[in-house]
């Protein structure tokens, strides 16, 4: 049903060299954001993942102006975003729509007239605005309400009506500000398989902010880790759950894998080998269906070292198979045995140890 007129185009966004610090309340200053570089491809979907407090919702409200970089750039369609003022500011932010946790809508409007609302804004004849609205209320599946207002809808309903607003002035750019955290699982995935629609049917870049690497993992073909204001991580969110490189990326990680160690192991682990702890217990990541098969029978044969499974499972990030398994091994041998996993580009992390 998508028409020409609401065809656009996904924006680049660039941070470059990207601080921000505050003045601390008894003086001296803190930084939120520390020499944040990073290129987002137009028409990707591109998650922002990091604790509470490590700069994301900082990072995400530069790229329409709310914040202002203390130094560097923020560089949307080819804009920058901190230099620009008056019209020019407006303008690109007809170009970047925002949804929010909490959904911001106008509780005195109804879903029809919450979407109409950039419109009337941009100025936008009311003889245009209402089959624009239409279409709009179409695209996100609210037809049957879209004449009752925000608090005689659910959670996933009143974010359909975010998004709707967000898509009214047709954005090269839509950031999600943790837009399914209020949500439950079952919620959650109807909004996400949204997100993922309008950006396949309008090539429009999305931008979002997360704590969740679920989310990451459901949704984003591109992921940035920040921890305490700087960018520790980023790439193709297969190659970082495959080959995470950073500590933080590898907690995020542990919640998601879908792989857990049975009780019976993760209650006796302990941090380092002795005390009757012989075993290694490491975890392998690798990428394909049956990786692993090989790779454990030859540690059997050219090393002698034999391997217990503890847990393993395969699932699909980006369309490709992803897989997770948890071993033990003799502790003595462990780092010559992760090593030759190494070497055959698989990658190990190890957990702990066990009697
Ligand atoms: N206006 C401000 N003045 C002072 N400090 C601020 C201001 N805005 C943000 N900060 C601080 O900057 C840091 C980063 O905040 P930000 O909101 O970007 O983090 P976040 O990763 O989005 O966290 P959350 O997930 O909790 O929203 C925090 O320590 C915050 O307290």
């Amino acid at each position: 049903m998508s028409t020409d007129e609401e065809k656009a185009q996904g924006a680049a966004i660039r941070f470059e060299a990207v601080s921000k610090s505050y003045t601390k309340p008894g003086g001296g200053r803190f930084d939120a954001l520390s020499d944040v570089s990073l290129e987002v491809e137009p028409g990707t979907i591109t998650g922002i993942i990091g604790r509470s407090g490590a700069g994301k919702s900082t990072l995400l409200r530069m790229v329409n102006g709310l914040e202002v970089p203390s130094s560097g750039r923020v560089v949307v369609a080819g804009h920058d975003v901190g230099a620009a003022r008056g019209a020019d500011l407006r303008g690109i932010r007809r170009e970047v729509g925002m949804i929010f946790q909490h959904f911001n809508l106008l509780a005195s409007r109804s879903v029809r007239e919450n979407i109409a609302l950039p419109l009337e804004v941009a100025g936008m004849p009311k003889a245009r605005i209402t089959p624009r609205v239409d279409e709009l209320i179409e695209r996100v599946g609210l037809g049957v309400q879209a004449d009752r207002y925000p608090a005689e809808l659910s959670g996933g309903q009143k974010q359909r009506v975010g998004i709707a607003r967000a898509l009214a002035t047709n954005p090269k750019v839509l950031l999600s500000d943790e837009a399914t955290s209020a949500l439950d699982p079952e919620t959650t995935q109807t909004v996400l398989q949204l997100l993922r629609d309008i950006n396949r049917d309008l090539g429009l870049t999305v931008l979002l902010i997360t704590h969740e690497m679920a989310v990451v993992r459901d949704i984003a073909s591109h992921v940035a880790v920040i921890d305490a204001g700087k960018i520790v991580e980023a790439g193709e969110t297969y190659d970082v759950f495959v080959r995470p490189g950073h500590p933080t990326t590898r907690s995020f990680l542990s919640g998601v894998t879908g792989v857990t160690l049975p009780e019976f192991v993760a209650s006796r682990l302990q941090s380092a080998p002795g005390d009757g702890a012989d075993q290694e217990v490491i975890r392998v990541t690798f990428a394909g269906t049956h990786a692993t098969d090989p790779m454990l029978a030859l540690l059997g044969r050219d090393l002698g070292v034999s391997v217990n499974i503890l847990a393993g499972a395969v699932e699909e990030i980006s369309g490709r198979p992803f897989g997770n398994l948890l071993v033990s091994l003799p502790a003595g041998r462990g780092a010559e045995a992760r090593a030759y996993l190494e070497r055959h580009n698989l990658f190990t992390e190890v957990l702990g140890y066990v009697g």
